[in-house]
C-alpha cells in the first residue's frame, strides 16, 4: 500500500502545529520534518514521536534535508520569521521570506519532487506565486492557504452572531491573505438561501456586516497580540487542504490560487473559492459578484500585484 508522505518546511509555531495536526487527524503516514535549524527538526521529531501513541494511526516522523523531500505527495511550506509581522503587516516579512524561499525551492525540485506545494509562508499570495514560478510546477499543483483561514474566521464570526453551526451556511473571504481582502455578501448562503434575502425578513441576520468582515480580517492580530504568533487555525487550514488533495475530495474551499481570467484577473495568486482534489486546484469557482464587490476585489488584486513586483525587486538585489 502506498504511504501518504507529507513534508513540512519550517518548524516554527506554525510548522510544528501542522506536523502535529497531520498526525492527530490521521492525514499522513510519514511526515518529513525540514528546518534550517537542524536541531529544531530533531527535537520536534522527538516530541511528535512521543505523541504517536495517542494518534489514530501510526505515523513516522523523520528529519529531512530539502533534497530528501522528493518522494513527498505534498510539501507544506511554513518557513518564516513571524516576529517581523509585529508591525501589523504581513508584508514586512517579505525581506526575509522571499530570499529564504528562493534559496531552497531548486534544492527540493532537484530531489525529484512532483507533488503539490501548499504554502503558508507570508505574504501568502506573493510567496505562493514565487514557489510556482521557481518550481516550474503547473499552477494547479501550487496552492496557498490564502483566505482559507480568513474564511474560517468569517464563518466563526457569523456562527457566533447567529447561533448557527459553522456547517449550516457557506461564506468566503476573497482577495489577499492580508489587510486587502473582502466579503462578497452576495455569495453567502444559508442552506441554499441567499443571505441578502434572509436578512430582509429575519432580524437575527440584520447584523453589522462591516463589523463581521473586520473580525475576519483582523482576527489574526487578536491572536498575535497575546502569543506573538498564530497556530491552531492556520495549521488546521493547511492540513485541511492537504487532506482534500490526499483523498481527492473535490471540496470547495477558499485558497490562494492562480487566476486565469476568472473575475477579470490573470497571472496572480489570490484567495477565492476553488475545487480541491487529487490534481490540486481542479477548478476555480466563479460567482457573479455585484459591481461594487467586483470593484473592491480588483482593488485587492492590485495590492497583491504591487507586492509581487516588490518581491521581484528583492530577488534582483
Ligand atoms: N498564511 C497564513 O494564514 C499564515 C498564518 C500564520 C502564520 N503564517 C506565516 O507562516 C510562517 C511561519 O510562521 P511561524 O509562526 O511558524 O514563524 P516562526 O518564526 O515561529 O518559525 C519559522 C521557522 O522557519 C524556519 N526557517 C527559517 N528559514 C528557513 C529556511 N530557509 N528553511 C527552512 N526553515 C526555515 C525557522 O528556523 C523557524 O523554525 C510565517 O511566514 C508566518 O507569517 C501564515
Amino acid at each position: 500500500m502506498k504511504k501518504r508522505i507529507v513534508g513540512v518546511v519550517g518548524l516554527g509555531h506554525v510548522g510544528a502545529h501542522v506536523a502535529f495536526v497531520l498526525g492527530m487527524r490521521g492525514a499522513a503516514d510519514v511526515v518529513k520534518l525540514c528546518d534550517i535549524n537542524e536541531q529544531k527538526a530533531v527535537s520536534e521529531r522527538q516530541d511528535l514521536m512521543d505523541a504517536v501513541m495517542f494518534m489514530p494511526h501510526r505515523v513516522e516522523y523523520v528529519p529531512a534535508a530539502y533534497e530528501e523531500l522528493g518522494d513527498c505527495d505534498i510539501i507544506i511550506n511554513a518557513m518564516g520569521k513571524v516576529a517581523l509581522c509585529a508591525t501589523g503587516s504581513r508584508d514586512d516579512e517579505m525581506g526575509f521570506t522571499v530570499p529564504g524561499v528562493a534559496g531552497y525551492i531548486s534544492k527540493i525540485m532537484a530531489g525529484g519532487f512532483n507533488g503539490c506545494f501548499i504554502n503558508i509562508t507570508n505574504p501568502c499570495d506573493v510567496i505562493t506565486n514565487l514557489i510556482q514560478r521557481l518550481s516550474g510546477l503547473p499552477a494547479r499543483k501550487v496552492i496557498g492557504t490564502g483566505t482559507g483561514l480568513d474564511s474560517s474566521r468569517l464563518i466563526s464570526a457569523i456562527s457566533q452572531q447567529t447561533g448557527l453551526d459553522h456547517h449550516s451556511f457557506s461564506a468566503f473571504m476573497f482577495g489577499e491573505h492580508g489587510n486587502s481582502q473582502m466579503t462578497p455578501w452576495s455569495v453567502v448562503t444559508f442552506a441554499g438561501q441567499p443571505y441578502l434575502e434572509i436578512a430582509e425578513h429575519d432580524e437575527r441576520f440584520r447584523f453589522d456586516r462591516k463589523e463581521l468582515q473586520e473580525r475576519a480580517i483582523k482576527g489574526g492580530w487578536v491572536t498575535f497580540v497575546g502569543k506573538q504568533c498564530t497556530e491552531y487555525g492556520i495549521a488546521s487550514t493547511g492540513v485541511r487542504i492537504a487532506e482534500a488533495v490526499l483523498h481527492d475530495e473535490q471540496v470547495i474551499m477558499a485558497a490562494s490560487v492562480k487566476l486565469d481570467g476568472q473575475y477579470g484577473e490573470s497571472g496572480i495568486y489570490c484567495g477565492v473559492p476553488a475545487v480541491i482534489g487529487a490534481g490540486g486546484v481542479e477548478r476555480i469557482m466563479e460567482y457573479t459578484l455585484t459591481p461594487e464587490e467586483l470593484k473592491e476585489f480588483h482593488g485587492c488584486c492590485d495590492k497583491i500585484r504591487a507586492n509581487i513586483e516588490k518581491a521581484d525587486a528583492l530577488l534582483k538585489k
